[in-house]
């Protein structure tokens, strides 16, 4: 879908072997009628939703945290078996080789050790959507180990921002930053204006960002803030003229008036131990650009 705010997880792009962005975007989330209630001091005026997304045994057996292939490449090379595969190797090479895969198939079969490194992998993925009645937006995404093997996930809010013209629109907050460009196979840079500004498709992770990033609109005189937390990095995409051509699910004419600027966790992916949670949090707010040109300077080394 290109708009909204799809949750990209767990992975980012096509940097793995899941479908790009990973599986959660693609799925059924369900409501909870009965979600725990906002904190006091972050209750007035606000109204939220908490959705849940829990894995299907498919998306676990994507995941290649746990599949039979990895299982039996990691078993490949160990001491116990490799001596057995020398000790065929005179007789021939290939059937020794069939041999060993169907006894290792044989064993994820059956075996309850091997099947229980699957079982026991598992996550809860709670998204709670508030809105208080100023209108700002905030995001919570809790997601926790339930079972018990670590895994590790990318993650990104990746979030549409409507424009009134991208030659028009500047983002703050990520000057002096290194970056990642899709555009030239992640090779890293860094960047050298005072703003991001666009001429040009622009497919890019910031790394290790502050934790409030603005992106001015000039001809509406309006600014988002982005408050993030536990989301070190920023994607700022923008497909251009080109690219907007070869996507279906999108307008000739779209890219001008929308920009992609998501708090997301791609360099390094979060290890999450069994009964751990990860917490990834954006709030968003739209401000008059009069009113936040001056004070963004010292919101941007912190939230
Ligand atoms: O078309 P999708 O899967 O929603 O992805 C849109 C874009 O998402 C961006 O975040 C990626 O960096 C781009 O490479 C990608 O084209």
């Amino acid at each position: 879908m290109q708009g909204g705010i799809p949750i990209c997880f767990p992975q980012f792009g096509n940097c793995g072997s899941l479908e790009q962005h990973g599986f959660a975007r693609n799925k059924i989330w369900t409501i909870d009628d009965n979600p725990p209630p906002l904190h006091t001091n972050d209750s007035k005026g606000k109204a939220y939703i908490d959705l849940l997304l829990k894995p299907s045994e498919e998306d676990l057996k994507c995941w290649p945290h746990w599949t039979a292939c990895g299982l039996l490449s990691s078993r490949w090379s160990h001491p116990v078996l490799s001596p057995a595969l020398t000790m065929h190797a005179d007789i021939d090479l290939r059937s020794c080789l069939h041999v060993w895969w169907s006894v290792l198939y044989l064993l994820c079969q059956n075996s309850d050790v091997l099947l229980t490194d699957h079982v026991l992998f598992s996550f809860e993925f709670r998204l709670r959507v508030s809105l208080s009645s100023d209108g700002d937006l905030t995001i919570i995404s809790r997601i926790r180990n339930i079972n018990g093997k670590p895994f590790n996930f990318s993650f990104a809010y990746h979030t549409y921002l409507s424009i009134s013209d991208i030659s028009e629109v500047r983002i703050e907050g990520l000057e002096t930053l290194d970056y990642l460009d899709n555009l030239y196979q992640r090779e890293r840079f860094t960047e050298q204006d005072d703003a991001v500004t666009f001429e040009s498709e622009v497919d890019r992770v910031y790394l290790s960002s502050p934790n409030v990033i603005a992106v001015l609109d000039h001809e509406r005189k309006r600014t988002f803030v982005i408050r993030k937390d536990g989301l070190p990095d920023v994607v700022v995409w923008n497909p251009w003229e080109k690219k907007s051509k070869t996507m279906v699910d999108f307008g000739d004419e779209e890219y001008k008036q929308m920009l992609c600027v998501d708090g997301a966790v791609i360099e390094r992916p979060i290890p999450l131990r069994p009964g751990e949670e990860w917490t990834g949090r954006v709030e968003l707010s739209v401000v008059p650009s009069s009113y936040c040109s001056e004070p963004l300077d010292s919101q941007h080394r912190g939230l």
